[in-house]
């Protein structure tokens, strides 16, 4: 393994119209990192995948991929993706397929390496018209990996399956990537990202706003989060507490985000308002909306789940 980086984003730009779908994108990927890309819907994380595979050109700056153009990785083999519209191919079985797609690259995986890497080896003889949603899917994974690619490009690639099914995929993931293989996917789903990443970069309106571990980006936005029962008593008082930095009250339950959580619990203790008192760090949840607040209400953006 090489210490070259997986893949680079120089001040990449990209508009369609009116819309900066890539803002001056800088991101190294690093050789052998999970990386996801978060963001809404409409965020640029389908743009920013399209021009890394060499599908769409940046307006301006440059990427480069495995030391080469996004072209001459693609072509060379190095490079699986799974974007998001799949073709339904039928009548074939889930062997047939993968061993097809193998033969047209120069170095592939032995197929049966392919199937037990997505997890398929029980299901090779079913014909890939005979799966539920979840199968499919890491079909398609086994047919991005047939090629043996260094890097691997995965287009919000559990957006249809349920929870079972997810972790299924993301095990099969795991897999691939344990074998010193670079994955880079994008997704809205936080607890996704948060499990099945390295690193998180989030995306909004085509710029970066965060980029580091789960961790990190908790640690950078600071804070916590203090939740009480009101017993009745009146809330107006809240945000003038130390530390407090904004309330949400959901029926009897006040829920204060602070950077002075100490300083929090001791002014509620002194008014003995600690009933079901909590003080829980912050979720991603939290940081992701404060990263991204006031850009979340066009009608084309809608909430990560
Ligand atoms: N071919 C296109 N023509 C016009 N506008 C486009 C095109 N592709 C993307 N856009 C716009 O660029 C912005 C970024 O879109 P993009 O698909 O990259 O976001 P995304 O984060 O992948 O969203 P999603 O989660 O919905 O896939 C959006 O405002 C989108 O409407």
């Amino acid at each position: 393994m090489t210490n070259e980086p997986a893949a680079v984003f120089e001040a990449v730009t990209k508009s369609y119209g009116s819309v900066r779908a890539a803002d001056g994108l800088d991101l190294t990927v690093r050789r052998g990192e999970t990386l996801a890309l978060l963001g809404r819907n409409g965020a640029g994380k389908s743009t920013a995948i399209s021009m890394l595979l060499g599908l769409d050109t940046p307006d301006s700056g440059r990427i480069s991929l495995l030391g080469g153009t996004p072209e001459q990785a693609v072509l060379a083999g190095r490079i699986g993706a799974m974007l998001q519209e799949g073709r339904a191919v039928s009548r074939v079985t889930v062997r047939e397929l993968v061993g097809f797609v193998a033969r047209t690259y120069p170095a592939p995986l032995p197929v049966s390496d392919a199937l037990a890497l997505a997890g398929l080896t029980a299901l090779a003889d079913r014909r890939v018209d005979r799966l539920s949603g979840g199968q499919a899917q890491r079909v398609r994974f086994a047919v991005a990996l047939a090629g043996d690619p260094e890097l691997i490009v995965l287009d919000e690639p559990t957006s249809a399956l349920d929870v079972e099914a997810r972790a299924e995929f993301w095990e099969a993931m795991h897999g691939y990537a344990r074998r010193g293989n670079t994955v880079l996917f994008s997704t809205h789903y936080l607890e996704e990202a948060d499990t099945a990443a390295d690193r998180i970069v989030v995306l909004d309106a085509g710029r970066i706003v965060a980029d580091g571990t789960s961790e990190e980006l908790k640690r950078a936005a600071g804070g916590a989060v203090v939740s009480f029962d009101l017993a009745g008593a009146p809330s107006a008082y809240l945000s003038d507490l130390p530390g407090v930095t904004e309330v949400e009250i959901r029926g009897d339950r006040a829920r204060l985000r602070t950077d002075d959580s100490d300083g929090t619990v001791r002014a509620l203790a002194a008014r003995d308002a600690i009933r079901g008192l909590e003080v829980a760090p912050l979720a991603l949840n939290d940081v992701f909306l404060s990263l991204t607040r006031g850009r979340a209400a066009t009608p084309e953006t809608e909430p990560v789940r």
